[in-house]
């Protein structure tokens, strides 16, 4: 079943078309790549399905339903989640003060519960000893990676992740790429991962989306993907900083 359905979406900025009429359809529990070169529109599709920006056109639909005029909250109670891209935790607040905020996204939760779905969460990512932590006290990685827990909290039906890897070395690429995959077989979600690390995409995409200043340019598998003459042209091709190693 389809999650999540983004058609002819098109954003316009002034004279800049920054999306043009893109159609995306994930489906429940399939992990998916969306990638393209800078200014390609990633961010801003990301946007625009979660209710940040309004589209110019296009409908969405979450499970079924529409969600273009839903207000983000809505979104996300209906059973989205996100990580940005540069981070946006609470700095003062504690790791678990963070992650319950994560948490309260699900409705009619007391604040014990609140607390106790956020410590199970940070223990299910393998943080539960930074629970008491100030968000300003903790590595880069570590930040990111309760940027992570506090999404998965509000128990997310899909969660976007908007460069999840960026600024973090190898060894926490890594870590990073065994909790996603192990995110995904235990909470059932789908995933939307944009990423320029393409050595990250290629191992955990089944699927792949590419944009070009604004359009989709192509759609399908990994190898599909990485033998398409267009994306070669505009992306991936010999000489490129994104090709994977
Ligand atoms: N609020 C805005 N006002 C004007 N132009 C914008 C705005 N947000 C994005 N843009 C423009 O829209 C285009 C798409 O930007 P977007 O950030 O979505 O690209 P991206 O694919 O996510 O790039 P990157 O890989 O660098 O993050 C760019 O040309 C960008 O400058």
């Amino acid at each position: 079943m389809t999650i999540l359905r983004a058609q002819g979406v098109t954003k316009r900025y002034g004279g800049l078309l920054a999306l043009s009429e893109v159609d995306v359809a994930i489906e429940e529990n399939e992990f998916v790549a969306l990638i393209g070169p800078n200014g390609a529109g990633k961010s801003t599709l990301l946007n625009v399905l979660t209710g940040l920006t309004p589209p110019t056109a296009g409908t969405i639909e979450l499970g079924g339903r529409s969600i273009t005029k839903a207000s983000t909250h809505a979104r996300i109670r209906a059973g989205l989640g996100r990580t940005f891209q540069h981070g946006r935790l609470f700095d003062r607040l504690s790791v678990l003060e963070n992650v319950m905020v994560g948490a309260a996204n699900r409705p009619g939760r007391s604040e014990a519960q609140l607390e106790s779905a956020a410590r199970t969460s940070l223990e299910r990512m393998g943080l539960g000893h930074l629970a008491p932590s100030r968000i300003s006290s903790l590595s880069y990685g570590n930040r990111r990676m309760v940027e992570l827990t506090r999404a998965l909290a509000g128990e997310p039906r899909i969660l976007l992740l908007d460069e999840p890897a960026a600024g973090l070395n190898s060894g926490e690429v890594e870590d990073l790429m065994t909790r996603l995959r192990a995110i995904r077989s235990e909470h059932r979600l789908a995933v939307v991962l944009i990423e320029h690390n393409m050595g990250m995409v290629m191992r955990l995409a089944e699927r792949i989306v590419v944009l070009n200043f604004g359009r989709k340019i192509a759609e399908g598998t990994p190898a599909a993907v990485q033998a398409d003459p267009a994306v070669l042209e505009a992306y991936l091709g010999a000489g490129s900083s994104y090709a994977a190693d």
